[in-house]
């Protein structure tokens, strides 16, 4: 995966992430978040003012808080499209305005999506704002406008719960309705106490409907029950993940962006990517671990493989190895280590390059590969040991990614997932590698609400199936037989027992849990 200019890349990267973040803040690149948002446990209390001044503090940017691109543009494309007749947001999109008085349709609200992942849950809350009909407004309880009033007053819930103010969307529409999205995270592992603080605030009162994805929709269901009464309508998250994806890149034009010179290790600038020609895609998921689908059209995709390796392991290994206690910690640790200290290279053992297979010295030959011997353990840093940890997950995700792109003849790389959240460093290598492995042909491709995608596919779920009153997996219908799991394809045998059944992809044969027989795709 990595050349000499890759070595050098990553070099720099390490001796100039602290002025790249000065930089970029100067061209209000809003993504690039100083480090120190280290979270603690989630208490049941509000923090209030001070953890808002805390998190505004974090903002590269009070006025426009979306407005990235517009100084760090090197097309001066960027800024709201020509649409004639509609509001012009101060956050860098439009949307038309809804004529006349709110439709009713929908849900009662409150209208949340939750994403229960491995790591982080992802709470999208919408707010209408489309001017509330006099019924609309008798109806509202006295339980949902103080909801309403406590996560807009807050951007920090507890402890560990954040709002990412900057990431907000207004007159953003959802089904018939439009208003302001607001995007609140919250580790999973604190689910007990969110469900507490839930509890608190009334929401067993309120007769409504909670959507949700991930894992945790799974695992917390009974908790919700019993904590909160509420019955959680549970919805696929990769279903959710494509459908948040192209729901919020539609309404936000600005919200696709790519490194303008991918090799060119000095130059940070980014361009909005214009996504109005999207299919066919990839989209490389890196949460805890990662999920890649090929994307060919509405609602035609297919999970083509995943790995292990992803952003919990970077996580976990960092912690292991540094002693680090937070993501935040971890990405800051790595902006100044050199993992040319823990990695062995090909010049280290060719003594140059291996010029018959085209491998320049300086690729790593072997990442942690100096760490068996005692002399280099004794000199390497915590911050190397957190360099090369970030670096062997982002390169090794990058290669799968760029197999599967070239075995699907797939030009277009979607990177979401909140690994690559305050993670310059991932960004920029994953962009370089692409570029560079393809001969340009790639193009690396990120979204600005990176892992929120899934939170907001779950809530539009929730609208088309009208009041949400069943579980459904929304594509599922329209799977083609060849997208199917062996399960689908095979009814399962009166007498046959479950047997797992790992889809590793088109390319993978395997034996179906139903008849037992082996499966090529
Ligand atoms: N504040 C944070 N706390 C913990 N991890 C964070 C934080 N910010 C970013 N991360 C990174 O994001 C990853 C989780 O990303 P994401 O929320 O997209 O996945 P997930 O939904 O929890 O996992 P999965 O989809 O595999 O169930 C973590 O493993 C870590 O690498
Ligand atoms: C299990 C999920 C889908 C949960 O989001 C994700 O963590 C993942 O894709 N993990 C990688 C699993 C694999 O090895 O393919």
């Amino acid at each position: 995966m990595c050349s000499s200019e890759v070595i050098d890349f990553e070099r720099q990267l390490a001796g100039s992430f602290v002025q790249q973040l000065n930089s970029v803040r100067q061209t209000q690149c809003w993504h690039i978040m100083p480090v120190g948002d280290a979270s603690s446990l989630l208490r049941a209390s509000e923090d209030g003012d001070g953890a808002a001044a805390e998190s505004d503090q974090r903002h590269t940017n009070d006025a426009g808080t979306r407005d990235k691109m517009t100084a760090g543009t090197s097309n001066g494309t960027v800024g709201p499209p020509d649409v004639g007749a509609t509001s012009t947001l101060t956050n860098g999109f439009s949307v038309a305005p809804l004529n006349g008085e709110a439709e009713s349709a929908g849900p009662a609200m409150p209208w949340f999506g939750m994403d229960i992942g491995g790591t982080l849950t992802k709470l999208v809350y919408f707010e209408p704002t489309d001017g509330q009909s006099a019924a609309e407004a008798d109806q509202e309880q006295e339980t949902l406008t103080n909801i309403r009033k406590y996560l807009k007053s807050n951007c920090a819930y507890g402890d560990t719960g954040r709002r990412d103010e900057h990431l907000q969307m207004d007159n953003v529409r959802m089904g018939k309705r439009s208003g302001t999205l607001h995007f609140i995270r919250f580790p999973t592992s604190e689910m007990p106490a969110f469900l507490e603080l839930a509890k608190s605030k009334g929401m067993a009162t309120l007769a409504s409907t909670i959507c949700a994805t991930g894992g945790g929709a799974y695992k917390f269901e009974q908790d919700f029950r019993r904590v909160v009464n509420l019955q959680l309508h549970k919805f696929d998250e990769l279903d959710c993940m494509i459908h948040g994806i192209e729901h919020v890149e539609d309404q936000n034009p600005t919200e696709c962006y790519y490194f303008a010179n991918p090799g060119d290790q000095s130059d940070y600038t980014t361009c909005p990517y214009d996504f109005s020609d999207p299919y066919p895609f990839l989209v490389v998921n890196i949460g805890s671990g990662v999920s890649i689908l090929a994307v060919e059209g509405p609602d035609n995709y297919r999970r083509v493989t995943g790995t292990s390796l992803g952003g919990g392991t970077f996580l976990g290994l960092c912690c292991l190895l540094t002693g680090c206690e937070s993501f935040e910690e971890a990405i800051a640790l790595a902006a100044h280590g050199n993992s040319h200290n823990v990695d062995k290279l090909v010049k280290d053992i060719y003594g140059g390059d291996y010029t018959r297979f085209g491998l320049s010295g300086d690729i790593v030959a072997s990442s942690f590969g100096h760490m068996n011997v005692s002399e280099k353990r004794g000199k390497v840093s915590r911050s190397d040991l957190a360099h090369a940890t970030l670096v062997t997950i982002t390169n090794n995700i990058g290669s799968i990614a760029m197999m599967v792109a070239n075995s699907h003849n797939i030009g277009k790389v979607l990177f979401v997932g909140n690994f690559l959240r305050v993670n310059q460093i991932s960004m920029q290598l994953l962009a370089y590698a692409m570029n560079f492995w393809s001969d340009g042909k790639l193009k690396a491709i990120f979204l600005q609400h990176e892992g929120y995608f899934g939170a907001v596919g779950c809530l539009l779920e929730l609208l088309r199936s009208g009041d949400g009153a069943e579980d459904k997996k929304s594509t599922e219908s329209k799977k083609s037989s060849e997208e199917k799991t062996d399960a689908e394809r095979c009814p399962p045998a009166p007498d046959a027992k479950s047997k797992p059944v790992i889809d590793r992809g088109s390319s993978a044969s395997s034996e179906c849990s139903s008849c037992g027989r082996s499966t090529e795709r």
